[in-house]
């Protein structure tokens, strides 16, 4: 039932105009793409895959400049991706980073929160709601090689990933700031941080909404690993080998185990959940709020 719902949401997207033709994007083929072996890259206009079908990886690049913004575009054309790479029994594993420089991802877009109709809300929060399902409950091994700063709706996207590989830059802060938005994070976020670093740190760096700095990060149990900048990427390939070598049904059953019921608190919740959103983002004071943290976003540059 649940993923007869999700499976429509996808569908859906799949059926928008922009979203056909998502599928095949012109291939490269090199080094990344496991050399010789002529698998290409593939993947949309925001969302690159570099296959490598040898180790059964692919790399999953983010590229929605300026900030990787999680716009519904975006968020659909990762789920294509997703489900692509789940579907070709080529892959157990996707190592999810950025190719924007200095940004992982700079959560979720805060145009499509603001001005909008509540129909577009609802289609939003969808999107949202089935971008962190998908990942979270993703039968392969996914790896965030985090070589940005990832504030919010970004932090969300590396929690649901199974390891996080953090370049050690000082810029590259990482948490769930909504409270310094003005704004509430959902039941759902609250859950898959405290299943990362438990009730109290939680509690403390969600009402602050603390934007933790690497060393900070890795203290408290956001992510995994700090690792020189060059070395992310060589870094998450070496965890993925090691997690790839856990026989694969056995660490598929563990992995639901863990994440089912976290997962199925939404999906008993989803509608009520939605309307929970549309009903806050639509408050004058929410929309007052986050106008003025866009604003405030943009005066920054003059
Ligand atoms: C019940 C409600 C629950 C809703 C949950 C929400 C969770 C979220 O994810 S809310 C989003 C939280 N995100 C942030 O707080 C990050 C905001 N952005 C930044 O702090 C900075 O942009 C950055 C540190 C990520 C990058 O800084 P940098 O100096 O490199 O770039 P900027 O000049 O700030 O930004 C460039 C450009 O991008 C626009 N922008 C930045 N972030 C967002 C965003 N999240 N959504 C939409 N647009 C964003 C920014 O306004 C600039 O636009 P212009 O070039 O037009 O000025």
């Amino acid at each position: 039932m649940a993923l007869a719902v999700g499976m429509r949401v996808l569908t859906r997207a799949l059926l928008r105009p922009w979203a056909r033709g998502l599928r095949v994007a012109p291939g490269r083929t090199g080094p990344a793409a496991g050399g010789g072996d002529g698998m290409r890259c593939f993947g949309s206009p925001r969302v690159l895959v570099e296959p490598d079908p040898a180790a059964g990886v692919a790399v999953v690049k983010m590229r929605n400049p300026p900030v990787n913004s999680l716009s519904l575009e975006f968020l659909t054309e990762l789920l294509i991706s997703l489900e692509k790479l789940e579907n070709d029994k080529t892959f157990h594993g996707i190592i999810l980073t950025s190719d924007c420089p200095g940004i992982f991802s700079a959560g979720l877009d805060l145009t499509e929160m603001c001005g909008r109709k509540p129909e577009h809300y609802v289609e939003y929060w969808k999107a949202v709601q089935e971008t962190w399902l998908r990942f979270y409950l993703s039968n392969l091994v996914v790896i965030a090689a985090i070589n940005g700063v990832s504030p919010a709706g970004g932090c969300l996207l590396s929690l649901t990933c199974d390891y996080r590989v953090l370049a050690n830059n000082p810029k590259y802060t990482i948490g769930l700031n909504e409270t310094l938005l003005g704004i509430v994070a959902p039941f759902w976020f609250k859950d898959t941080m405290v299943n990362t670093i438990g009730h109290r740190a939680t509690e403390r760096a969600l009402q602050l909404g603390l934007l933790f700095p690497p060393a900070e990060a890795l203290r408290v149990g956001v992510v995994d690993q700090v690792v020189p900048e060059d070395q992310v990427q060589s870094t998450a390939r070496s965890v993925m080998a090691q997690w790839l070598a856990i026989p694969d049904h056995a660490r598929q059953l563990t992995k639901t185990l863990m994440r089912k019921p976290t997962a199925d608190r939404l999906l008993t919740e989803r509608d009520a959940d939605i309307q929970t959103f549309v009903r806050f983002i639509c408050r004058d004071s929410v929309q007052k709020s986050l106008h003025a943290y866009l604003e405030k976003l943009k005066q920054k540059k003059g």
